[in-house]
């Protein structure tokens, strides 16, 4: 079994006496900088005028332009979205790596697809937290954590392994466990999770299942409310005690029908296409149509979006939400709105 590091095992004292530049006050940045200032780290943020300085300054950060706090500090997290930080790491922060200083992402995408040549005399490692931004800081907040991974690339000052444990404890990871691995394995892995499984492969089962239920003339609202709302609640019991305690907590009939079912739905032709995706993230294939895509101002991905946001399930659903204070809306992931919430 991997070796798992949880708080005891890992020496936070490896961060004592540095500044932790946060680059990016987003889903990822407001989460880090907020969890890090609680554990005691020296803290600032770097970041263009706009909403999220303004976001940053309220919630307590002294907030400088990219360069300035990278020049400022001896750790530079790099929590900006994937496309933009090889523009911003050449235009602000290559220039501030004097040597022994450390070079931080929560992804591997840009170096692993070669996006970013560092200089070798810096430290170059992830603290990948398994998690969306807001729960990173929502579980934190509630002295819980979400796991994370951290890898090294560059060891210039042989501490860049205990730097990042120190990081992922900070950031409250090591409350559910770190696991070390490469960037290889990170990039790769999250990669194909958030397509195949946790993001592409969820959002098409959900919308297939409401088309199928809407189509057959059952109510939207109904359609709704069983394959989208109660996925939640399914997979808290999946987050809880695996597939066992989900099992347990529904009806035999529905357990009947999941081992029946899922099989169908699931096919040797489903996991076939998985394959296909994994070969193409390996390959590069999906880094360069990104790359490519960001370059051209992302016509696909805007019209894609334009109409998922209009999809019948989206508009039934903003209206029943509305009904459902408790459910609560952290409404702008890339807005820096409702950050301290979650
Ligand atoms: N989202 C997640 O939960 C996860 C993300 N990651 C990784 O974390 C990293 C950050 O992702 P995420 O948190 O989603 O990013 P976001 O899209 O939430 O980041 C947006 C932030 O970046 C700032 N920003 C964008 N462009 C620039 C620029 N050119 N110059 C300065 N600031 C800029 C925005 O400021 P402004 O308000 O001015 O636009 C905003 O503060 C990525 O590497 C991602 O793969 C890893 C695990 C999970
Ligand atoms: C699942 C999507 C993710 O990989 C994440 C929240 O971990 C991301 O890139 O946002
Ligand atoms: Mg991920
Ligand atoms: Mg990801």
């Amino acid at each position: 079994m991997a070796k798992v590091y949880y708080n005891g095992d890992v020496n936070e004292g490896f961060l004592t006496g540095k500044t932790v530049a946060i680059i990016g006050y987003g889903s990822q940045g407001h989460a880090h900088a907020l969890n890090l200032k609680e554990s005691g780290v020296d803290v600032i943020v770097g970041l263009r005028q706009g909403k999220s300085w303004e976001k940053a300054k309220e919630d307590g950060f002294n907030v400088f332009p990219v360069q300035e706090a990278a020049e400022k500090a001896e750790v530079i997290m790099v929590l900006l979205p994937d496309e933009q930080q090889p523009e911003v790491y050449k235009a602000s922060i290559e220039s501030e790596l004097t040597p022994g200083k450390a070079l931080v992402f929560a992804h591997g995408f840009n170096i692993h697809f070669n996006q970013i040549v560092p200089p070798s005399d810096v430290d170059v490692f992830l603290v990948a937290p398994k998690g969306p931004g807001h729960l990173v800081r929502r579980t934190f907040t509630e002295g819980a954590g979400v796991p994370g991974l951290i890898a090294v690339y560059q060891d210039a000052t042989g501490e860049a392994k205990d730097i990042a444990l120190a990081y992922a404890k900070q950031i409250g990871a090591a409350r559910a466990g770190v696991l070390e691995t490469t960037f290889k394995e990170e990039t790769e892995t999250d990669l194909f999770g958030e397509q195949a499984v946790l993001c592409g492969g969820t959002s098409a089962l959900v919308k297939a299942g409401f088309e199928t239920l809407v189509e057959a003339g059952y109510q939207p609202e109904i359609a709704y409310f069983e394959c989208l709302h109660e996925l939640k609640l399914i997979v808290d019991l999946m987050y809880e005690g695996g597939l066992e305690y989900m099992r347990y907590s529904i009806s035999d009939t529905a357990q009947w029908g999941d081992f029946q079912a899922g099989p169908r739905i699931v096919t040797d032709e489903t996991k076939k296409e998985m394959k296909a995706i994994l070969d193409d993230i390996q390959k590069g294939k999906f880094a360069k149509g990104w790359i490519l895509e960001n370059k051209l101002n992302r016509p696909e991905y805007n019209a894609i979006n334009t109409a998922e946001a209009n999809h019948p399930l989206e508009v039934v659903g903003r209206e029943l939400r509305e009904m459902m204070p408790f459910v609560k809306q952290s409404k702008q992931k890339k807005g820096a709105v409702n950050h301290g919430q979650g």
